[in-house]
């Protein structure tokens, strides 16, 4: 579903790649972790995969297609395929939850009627049925990540980028968040999770792949958040 074959980012005028020779397949379903203290090429690698950034070398693949190689009016239809989150929810702060999920979907032309279907049954999938009618600023932070997660997924992407999703969030709402997620991997969507929160990666054991200075450290199935063997 996502493959990088040799791939390099030398942002202009930095001497050091923020990434540097980067192998990695990621098959369709999978949920990865994407770890590294602050600056080791999370980001980075995450923009190659939505390609709001280029490759300086390398192959970057997604859904089969060479990003890199993408025309530009091609662009918005790759990046319809993936959902992202961030940590900051990114909500439109004058629409309501439900407007909020439904403008996704005005945004890719879908028809009314399917809006009027899709978006009560995402809120139910995430847990937030009953609050369609309230402002992001009556929810509370795990709330309005949900909104987040429901307005990424209600198109049903094949693959959802989380970017340090529970950056935000308390331990037990972040609990909470990451139940959420899983339950979205098993429909068969492939997560890519950026982290620093080393608790979540340790209970949740999936693959894990870590950077270090723009360098693949490591890539392990089932991993924990520091190596362990
Ligand atoms: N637009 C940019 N121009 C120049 N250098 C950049 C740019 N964006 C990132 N970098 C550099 O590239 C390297 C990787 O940054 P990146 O943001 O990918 O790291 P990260 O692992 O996501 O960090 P964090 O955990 O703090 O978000 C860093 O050295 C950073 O300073």
């Amino acid at each position: 579903m996502i493959r990088f074959e040799k791939v390099s980012v030398t942002y202009p005028g930095q001497g050091r790649p923020a990434l540097d020779d980067i192998s990695v397949d990621i098959e369709k379903g999978e949920f990865v972790f994407l770890v590294g203290s602050s600056g080791s090429g999370k980001s980075t690698f995450l923009y190659l995969v939505l390609r709001e950034l280029r490759a300086t070398q390398g192959r970057v693949y997604v859904a089969g297609r060479e990003v890199n190689r993408l025309a530009s009016w091609k662009i918005p239809r790759h990046r319809r395929q993936i959902g992202t989150v961030f940590q900051d929810f990114r909500l439109l702060q004058n629409k309501t939850v439900a407007e909020n999920v439904a403008f996704a979907l005005q945004v890719i032309g879908k028809p009314r009627a399917q809006i009027a279907e899709l978006v009560p049954q995402t809120l139910d999938l995430v847990g937030l049925d009953g609050k369609a009618d309230r402002m992001p600023d009556e929810l509370s932070g795990g709330e309005q990540q949900r909104v987040a997660i429901a307005r990424a997924f209600v198109n049903r992407p094949q693959i959802l980028i989380a970017d340090e999703p529970t950056g935000n969030l308390d331990p037990s709402t972040s609990v909470g968040i990451m139940k959420l997620l899983d339950r979205i991997n098993r429909t068969g969507t492939t997560v890519l999770m950026s982290t620093h929160d080393n608790s979540i990666v340790d209970q949740m054991r999936k693959r894990v792949i870590e950077l270090e200075n723009g360098h693949l450290v490591r890539d392990q199935a089932q991993g924990a958040y520091g190596f362990q063997n």
